[in-house]
């Protein structure tokens, strides 16, 4: 069987992404880009509630704890999740090192070992190139500390896109809430005149 990871990456040529003159200085702790997000958002009780750091260059590196409400089978991680968790440090690298917002267009995983219940899995990922709006991805999980096993590799195409995708494609109802409570949204995390 070939692994994702034996095939080329980035799949075509590319160039190297530069971080934003306002990215994020590394160790900077990165707040949720919105409340109501799955992956980290503060507000979502049963969420991944990723946290993630900026580090140096293009790399982030995030933590996701798994909980008695992230199972798959009995006392391990669902991989459908484990995908969420990475798309989440995938996408929070793209909009903070970059500062352009971003959706996840492709996304590949590679479930390398099981993940229990109570593991903080520690992923970091960096921006491996750049072509045009597409921007290649990649992360990998770590059981328990920065020097555990890897449990789980990710790597993905982001493509960039106007605010305005956001405004045509979100449900009207949830644009409007935003709109009256702008704190649900961190603003930070891209330009918003690019
Ligand atoms: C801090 C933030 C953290 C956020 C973390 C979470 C991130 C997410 O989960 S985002 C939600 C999930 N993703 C989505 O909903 C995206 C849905 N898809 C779309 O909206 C569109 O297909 C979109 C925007 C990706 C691309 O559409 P469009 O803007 O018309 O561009 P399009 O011309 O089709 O594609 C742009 C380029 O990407 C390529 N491309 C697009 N999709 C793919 C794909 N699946 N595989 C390979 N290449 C692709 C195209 O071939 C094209 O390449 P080129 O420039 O060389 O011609």
């Amino acid at each position: 069987m070939t692994r994702t990871t034996e095939q080329p990456w980035p799949p075509l040529p590319t160039e190297a992404p530069e971080r934003h003159a306002d990215a994020p200085a590394a160790g900077t702790d990165l707040p949720s880009h919105y409340a109501h997000c799955f992956g980290c958002g503060e507000r979502i009780e049963q969420g991944l509630h990723l946290r993630t750091t900026a580090c140096e260059g293009v790399a982030i590196r995030s933590t996701f704890t798994v909980t008695a409400a992230h199972q798959g089978a009995p006392g391990l991680a669902h991989g459908g999740l484990l995908a969420c968790a990475f798309d989440e440090a995938l996408g929070a690298a793209v909009a903070n090192l970059l500062r352009r917002p971003a959706v996840t267009a492709k996304l590949e995983t590679e479930f390398v070992r099981p993940v229990p219940v109570g593991t903080t899995l520690h992923i970091d990922a960096h921006l491996d190139g750049v072509a045009g709006r597409k921007v290649y991805v990649s992360a990998e999980g770590r059981l328990g500390g920065e020097d555990g096993d890897v449990a789980v590799r990710a790597r993905a195409l982001f493509v960039q896109v106007k605010l305005t995708h956001f405004l045509e494609h979100g449900r009207p109802e949830d644009l409007r809430k935003i709109a009256a409570d702008p704190s649900l949204l961190n603003r930070r995390a891209v330009e918003l005149n690019p």
